[in-house]
């Protein structure tokens, strides 16, 4: 747990930040149309780092917990001071997220904020958002991803008892499982946050908007780019991707 970095505004929560992130060799499988294996881990660090460090430079947050069997990964999260809770095994996304909501209620934690690895548009304005709605106790808050589908940014206080129900179209079972527990629900929708690097679209999405900002996703934006050599000029209006080949073996 950390606590010295956060500091209490009225109205604001300080937040107990998840970030589960399952083994290296195992993520970002949907983009494998466009990036090799060793490159897909390589952005999948980038992307933590990204996080990592924008939560660590943040005011409102409390405490980081990194939920993960992989050592690089473990190794990113000790780096910033984050607690990292060692799974033995990748068993999904709600089962992280479970344990890490058992974890923070056993440390007296008043909220958990899961927040997936792969929104390096995440900025400080949307976590200050989030922190105000912290302030109530029953609540829900709910970032929704950019196709009205997934679960970006789920805030739960208290962190336990809300039945987590990742995968799929988990923005509307969370929704449907908020109102069924009458709580206080608020739907934010965050733009940053609202886009995780799923598939190639995603990738031309980001270098389009980090394009005009480049203090968020400077990592993954520097990797895609200079190291990975993906040329920024196809995410251009009216630049294809996929029709010229990103350069990546399509
Ligand atoms: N600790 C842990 N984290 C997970 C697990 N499954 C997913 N996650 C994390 O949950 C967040 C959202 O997951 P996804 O978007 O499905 O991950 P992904 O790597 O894009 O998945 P694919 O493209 O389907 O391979 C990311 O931070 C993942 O690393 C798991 O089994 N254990
Ligand atoms: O929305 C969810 O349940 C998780 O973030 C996983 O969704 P994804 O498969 O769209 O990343």
């Amino acid at each position: 747990m950390i606590g010295r970095r956060f500091r209490w505004v009225e109205g604001q929560q300080g937040l107990h930040v998840v970030v589960p992130v399952k083994s290296l060799a195992q993520s970002k499988s949907r983009l494998a149309p466009l990036l090799a294996a060793q490159d897909r881990q390589k952005l999948t660090l980038a992307m933590c780092s990204d996080i990592l460090q924008l939560l660590r430079g943040s005011q409102t947050i409390q405490s980081i917990s990194v939920v993960t069997r992989d050592a690089q990964v473990a190794a990113l999260a000790r780096a910033v001071d984050a607690t990292v809770l060692v799974q033995q095994a990748d068993c999904g996304l709600t089962a992280a997220v479970e344990a890490a909501a058992a974890h923070l209620a056993r440390q007296g934690a008043d909220n958990l904020l899961y927040l997936p690895c792969d929104v390096p548009l995440l900025g400080y304005q949307d976590l200050e958002a989030l922190a105000h709605c912290a302030g109530r106790p029953s609540s829900i808050a709910i970032v929704p991803s950019h196709d009205g589908e997934g679960t970006n940014g789920l805030l739960c206080r208290p962190p336990q008892g809300f039945p987590f129900a990742f995968e799929g179209n988990s923005f509307h079972r969370h929704r449907a499982a908020a109102r069924e527990a009458n709580l206080c629900m608020q739907v934010l929708r965050l733009d940053g946050p609202a886009l995780d690097i799923d598939k190639p679209d995603d990738v031309e999405r980001f270098l389009k908007r980090s394009a005009g900002d480049p203090s968020v996703g400077l990592r993954t934006r520097r990797l895609l780019l200079d190291e990975l050599q993906l040329r920024q000029e196809m995410a251009g209006p009216g630049g294809d991707f996929a029709r010229q080949g990103f350069g990546m073996g399509l």
